[in-house]
């Protein structure tokens, strides 16, 4: 131990660090607004988030990130790209790695599933407050379509520490 906060991103040896979950969310973003989720199970059920999930055997992140948000709000999101990278490392030792992409569009009417709410927010207005803590530091880089890598210790849904780099 380093004797400094517990579990900063410093304390985490990166090189060699495994991720036991490979996830993906997914942000639509048109007309200055974002759709979003209430997620009402899995990781982070009752928080607001984009959709997504686990990547499954064979399938690539964007096709995950397509596929869950066709799961979760019966919506095809269209123009799709990849806007960056997330790292979490838990105490409990849970290690997600997370792709996150960014939509143009969509087709579809996004509908209630079991899975998650629907909710648009217009851009000044994103809820942070009701989300994961880490995603109020790389949001504006989604907005911005500024490339961003997110490397975060959590304990529980408590944020640790944080290292943002981006471009
Ligand atoms: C720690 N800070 C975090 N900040 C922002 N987002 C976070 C997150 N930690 C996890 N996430 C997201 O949560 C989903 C988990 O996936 P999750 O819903 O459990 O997967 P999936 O739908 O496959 O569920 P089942 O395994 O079928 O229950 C997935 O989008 C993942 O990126």
């Amino acid at each position: 131990m380093t004797g400094r906060s517990p579990r900063s991103v410093d304390d985490v040896d990166w090189a060699t660090w495994d991720p036991n979950i490979r996830a993906t969310l997914l942000f639509v973003i048109r007309d200055e607004q974002v759709l979003l989720i209430h997620k009402k199970r899995g990781i982070g059920a009752g928080k607001i988030n984009g959709p997504g999930g686990k990547i499954d055997p064979g399938e690539t992140a964007m096709e995950c990130a397509v596929r869950e948000t066709q799961e979760e709000l019966h919506v095809t999101a269209t123009g799709v790209a990849e806007a960056g990278r997330l790292w979490f490392d838990f105490v409990d030792g849970t290690k997600i790695h997370c792709i996150v992409f960014r939509a143009d569009d969509f087709d579809g009417e996004p509908t209630e599933t079991d899975e998650a709410v629907p909710l648009w927010f217009t851009l000044d207005d994103v809820p942070f407050e009701r989300m994961w803590q880490d995603d109020e530091l790389w949001f504006p880089s989604l907005l911005n379509r500024v490339p961003f890598e997110l490397k975060a210790t959590f304990d529980d849904d408590q944020l640790l520490d944080a290292q943002l780099s981006v471009g």
